[in-house]
Formats: C-alpha cells, sequence, structure tokens
C-alpha cells in the first residue's frame, strides 16, 4: 500500500533533553495510524516536526511526498491540523469560525459533507463557547476538514468526552477514513488505540518501542496471563515455578495474575499445587491483555517484542 508518510532515523534535541531519538516508521495511504506513550515520550514533537511546525536535527521526513520543513505553504493545504478548543474565540458563532477557516485554505470553500457528517449545521448560529465538549470536538474536527485534507492529524480527539460522544466521535473518524484520509492520532487513551486505529506506535523515551496492529500487539507474550483467586495460595510456589515471568497478588480482592512464558503447563503445575496443598481456587481464567498491560509492560523497562 502506497506509503503517504516516511519517517528515518528522525532525531531532535532540546539542549540535553532527546525528546525525539532515532525513530523510524512510516504511514501508509488511508489508515488510522495511532501514535501512544507516557507524557514527555516526544508524541508532539514527532507530530509538529511532519506539519512543518517544528524543525528536526536528524534524520528524514516526508509527508505526500514533500519536505515539511522546505515545503509547509503546499503541504498546509493537503493536511489538516485539529486545533485545541481553545484556540477558538468563545464569542464566535460556529459559522463565523468556519468562514474564517476556510478562508485561509486555498480552496476557499466550504466543504458542506464535513458539515452533514459532523452533523454541524443546526449548530451553525450557535456561539462555540455555549456547545458542549463532544460539539467543541466536532467544530474542531470540522475546521481541520474544510479543505479535503488527505492526511488529518489528530490530538487527543475524545479528551474529556463522556463514553457515548467518544464513540460517536470514532465513528466520524472511521468515515473519515472510509472515504479515503489518512488519519493520524495520539492518544493517551489505549481504549481509543485499540478501538480506533488500525495501527499503532508506541514511543518511550523518544524511541519506538513496538509497531503493529492492536490485536497483534496484544498478543505480545507479555500480555498473556491466567488470573485466579485464592485466599491461601502461596504466592511463593507460583514464583519458584519453572518460566514463570511475573506473578501479580491483589490482597484485596485476593486475586492472583501470573504471566508465564507457557501457559498451559504454569496453570498443570498451578492446579497441582493446589490439589496437593488443599488451596482453594475460583474464578480461574486464561486472560489475553490489552495496551494497558503492554505499555505497563514497557514502562517497567520490557523489551521490544
Ligand atoms: N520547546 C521545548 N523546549 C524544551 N523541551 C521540550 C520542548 N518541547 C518538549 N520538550 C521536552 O521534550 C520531551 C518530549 O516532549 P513532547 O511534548 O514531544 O512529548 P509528548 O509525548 O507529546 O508528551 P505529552 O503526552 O505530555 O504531550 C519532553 O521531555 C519535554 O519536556
Amino acid at each position: 500500500m502506497e506509503e503517504v508518510i516516511s519517517v528515518n532515523n528522525l532525531s531532535k534535541r532540546y539542549g540535553s533533553t532527546k525528546a525525539v531519538n532515532n525513530l523510524s516508521f512510516s504511514v501508509k495511504k488511508g489508515e488510522i495510524f495511532g501514535i501512544i506513550g507516557p507524557n514527555g515520550a516526544g508524541k508532539t514533537t514527532t507530530i509538529e516536526i511532519l506539519e512543518g511546525l517544528r524543525k528536526k536535527d536528524e534524520g528524514e521526513v516526508l509527508v505526500l511526498g514533500m519536505n515539511p520543513e522546505k515545503e509547509r505553504k503546499k503541504l498546509n493545504n493537503r493536511i489538516g491540523v485539529q486545533f485545541q478548543a481553545t484556540s477558538i474565540q468563545k464569542k464566535m458563532k460556529v459559522k463565523e469560525a468556519i468562514q474564517l477557516f476556510g478562508s485561509i485554505y486555498d480552496q476557499n470553500n466550504t466543504n458542506n459533507q464535513i458539515i452533514k457528517l459532523l452533523g454541524l449545521e443546526e449548530k451553525m448560529n450557535k456561539y462555540f463557547d455555549d456547545l458542549s465538549g463532544g460539539w467543541k470536538q466536532r467544530v474542531t474536527l470540522a475546521l481541520a476538514t474544510l479543505h479535503k485534507p488527505d492526511i488529518l492529524f489528530l490530538d487527543e480527539p475524545s479528551m474529556g468526552l463522556d463514553p457515548h460522544a467518544r464513540r460517536e466521535m470514532w465513528s466520524i473518524i472511521r468515515s473519515l477514513r472510509d472515504e479515503g484520509t489518512t488519519i493520524v492520532v495520539t492518544t493517551h487513551y489505549m481504549e481509543e488505540a485499540e478501538k480506533l486505529c488500525d495501527r499503532v506506535a508506541m514511543i518511550y523515551n523518544g524511541e519506538l518501542r513496538a509497531l503493529d496492529e492492536p490485536n497483534r500487539l496484544v498478543e505480545d507474550i507479555s500480555s498473556q496471563y491466567v488470573s485466579f483467586r485464592s485466599p491461601d495460595f502461596p504466592v511463593e510456589i507460583l514464583k519458584a515455578m519453572p518460566d514463570i515471568m511475573k506473578v501479580e497478588h491483589d490482597e484485596l480482592s485476593d486475586t492472583i495474575k501470573v504471566y508465564a512464558e507457557n501457559l498451559q503447563s504454569c496453570s498443570y503445575l498451578l492446579f497441582k499445587e493446589a490439589e496437593e496443598g488443599h488451596y482453594h481456587i475460583s474464578d480461574f481464567k486464561f486472560e489475553r491483555g490489552t495496551l494497558d498491560d503492554l505499555f505497563v509492560h514497557y514502562l517497567e523497562g520490557g523489551q521490544t517484542a
């Protein structure tokens, strides 16, 4: 599939801080590409370099075949950047914001299709500040897509939205993807990364730690475990069993999670010990991790799969 963004060995320093360190990845046309990582991981710096808002120190970046530093004006007509709601004047009506932003782009025409998709027709005469968080996000999304960009950059698109509004936002973003727009999204919500994104890059300390489809990322061995409840099973026995990677014990709920290379043989030994020691086990489950688990795994120093 055609690559619309390619990043090779990108690095950026702020004084002694290495914000981005030898980062390489590419984004394919028509995908929703997520960038996740803890605070300070280098997500914003990376995105702003792609948007032409920041200069890189080293490496190669091509967005739609253009160098964002040198061809920023040309690129601006082909990419959309969602601004934070705070950057819109409070006493501006929705239609005024749309006219203003429409005039910034070369096309200078209003994309009625996006206004319809976002259901904004009935909000056109409302003041931006009077809208709920969900509607404000819709307006900022409309402003970023008025010129029908090839690539849309979204920074935390569902930040502060309730679960219903968040799902509606995902559905709108998917519709834009289905119409051919490539979407690059940064998020702190692992659920968003898992449910919305076609592929996810996990960045930590400016470095790429993992990159794949979300369901393939969570197939990583570190995120598979068994869990069970027991008031009396000695955790030390578990820790001493062969090929055990990690044991977590929540004493409040008597829940034990066991991460192991081979969950089947680990379970066999576990039940054998329980039988011999007369320990009581309930709620035994094979669990498949989530991106949350994988995230924590990398934060705890786990290596790239
Ligand atoms: N203008 C700047 N001057 C100095 N240091 C900066 C600047 N911008 C970012 N940094 C530092 O660079 C590192 C990466 O920051 P960046 O904002 O890119 O991370 P992030 O992943 O977007 O974080 P967050 O999720 O908190 O927004 C951090 O250590 C940050 O403190």
